[in-house]
């Protein structure tokens, strides 16, 4: 498939594991880590909304169709495009989920190796972005392509850990019924049918991705995960009870997220919307929403205290499934900004392209409708 080339561009094959640097010399913190001063978290930049305002959503209501609800979920993604799911129904595959990852990434590195990501592909154990003249995150992880089952490669799937291939695929299912619902939810806020925007995707893909982050002996100097957007419809996002480490954008500023124990964080993707990345310097707008619900900034500041885990579902869709704004969604006031038919593979080409070539990024505008 096309996401192959669109998602896994790196040159280099070599596994540079945060977690064995940290293992031989935690004091030292190699260069390709640290950002130029100007890259640095600034705590300048560090919101002080108070926890108890960031959006939580009662899932079993929404699941019982709820509009009171409904209407939360509404607000939350036009103001946020974040919140936090409680009563979700999943509570039983959380912890079974983070101890499979947590076993993952206490096997040796010899293990581990055995499901290395290749240089051009996305899925196995590795790092985020393989280009060699880009500083790096603090961050090792394990890719997996979870929904639907036929697109698993178990080859990268450490099933010889007991316990692992099953909560992988019991927190997968659940992640899926969570997604139906949301994305049924969405739906209707969108004023078309509960199952138009499920239909959109084309075959809804997931993907998973194990996050572990090492204790860093300089916080202030890197970045766990830079601040990026998800190239997806939807996001779900499973921390460690314990440490505050994800932070959202919210009216220019950065919101750290306080996780509430056994909630999910749910974030939108730039399939909605794709705003002005500060990074990348991209403006997307192939959004199904039109502008309604944009996608969301997000980063994760590292810990001088311990490692973190975090679990990422992805919600993806097919790579023919067409961008265009659903016609609700388009009036005089709001008109389509990107060519009819833009196809989720063309957004991931134009967007995903870590190449450093700054231009790479705004030919994006190619995909624009020219007056
Ligand atoms: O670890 C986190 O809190 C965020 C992870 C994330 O944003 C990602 O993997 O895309
Ligand atoms: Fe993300």
């Amino acid at each position: 498939m096309q996401q192959v080339e669109a998602l896994g561009n790196g040159t280099c094959s070599t596994i540079i594991s945060v977690q064995e640097i940290v293992r031989s010399d935690a004091e030292n913190i190699p260069e390709r880590y640290i950002r130029n001063p100007d890259d640095r978290a600034k705590s300048s930049e560090i919101s002080l909304v108070p926890d108890d305002r960031l959006p939580v959503i009662d899932f079993s209501l929404l699941a019982q169709g709820d509009e009171e609800e409904r209407r939360k979920l509404d607000v939350a993604c036009k103001e946020w495009s974040f919140f936090q799911i409680i009563n979700h129904g999943a509570e039983e595959a959380l912890p079974k989920v983070k101890a499979a990852a947590a076993q993952f990434f206490d096997l040796p590195l010899s293990e581990k190796k055995k499901y290395a990501m290749p240089p051009d592909y996305f899925e196995g154990y590795g790092q985020d972005d393989k280009a060699e003249d880009r500083k790096r995150d603090w961050i090792d992880l394990l890719w997996l392509l979870t929904m639907p089952p036929h697109s698993r490669n178990t080859k990268y799937w450490p099933l010889t850990l007991p316990g692992f291939g099953e909560a992988v695929e019991e927190y997968a299912t659940e992640m899926q019924r969570v997604t139906y619902e949301i994305l049924g939810n969405l739906s209707l806020l969108m004023g078309v049918e509960r199952d138009v925007l499920k239909q959109l995707h084309g075959e809804v893909k997931q993907g998973t991705r194990m996050n572990y982050y090492p204790a860093c002996a300089r916080p202030d100097l890197v970045f766990a995960l830079s601040p990026h957007c998800d190239y997806t419809s939807i996001s779900f996002v499973l921390q460690d009870d314990d440490i505050t480490a994800l932070q959202i954008k919210h009216k220019g500023m950065w919101v750290p997220v306080k996780p509430i124990p056994n909630a999910i964080s749910v974030l939108v993707g730039d399939v909605m919307e794709k705003q002005q990345l500060s990074r990348c310097k991209t403006v997307v707008n192939l959004s199904w929403s039109n502008g309604k619900y944009k996608s969301l900034e997000h980063r994760a500041v590292a810990n001088m205290e311990k490692p973190r885990n975090s679990v990422i579902s992805f919600v993806i869709p097919s790579d023919e499934a067409e961008l265009n704004p659903l016609k609700t969604m388009v009036d005089d006031d709001h008109p389509p900004i990107y060519k009819n038919g833009v196809t989720y593979i063309e957004y991931l080409l134009y967007t995903q392209n870590k190449e450093t070539d700054e231009d790479k990024y705004v030919n994006i505008d190619y995909l624009k409708i020219q007056n």
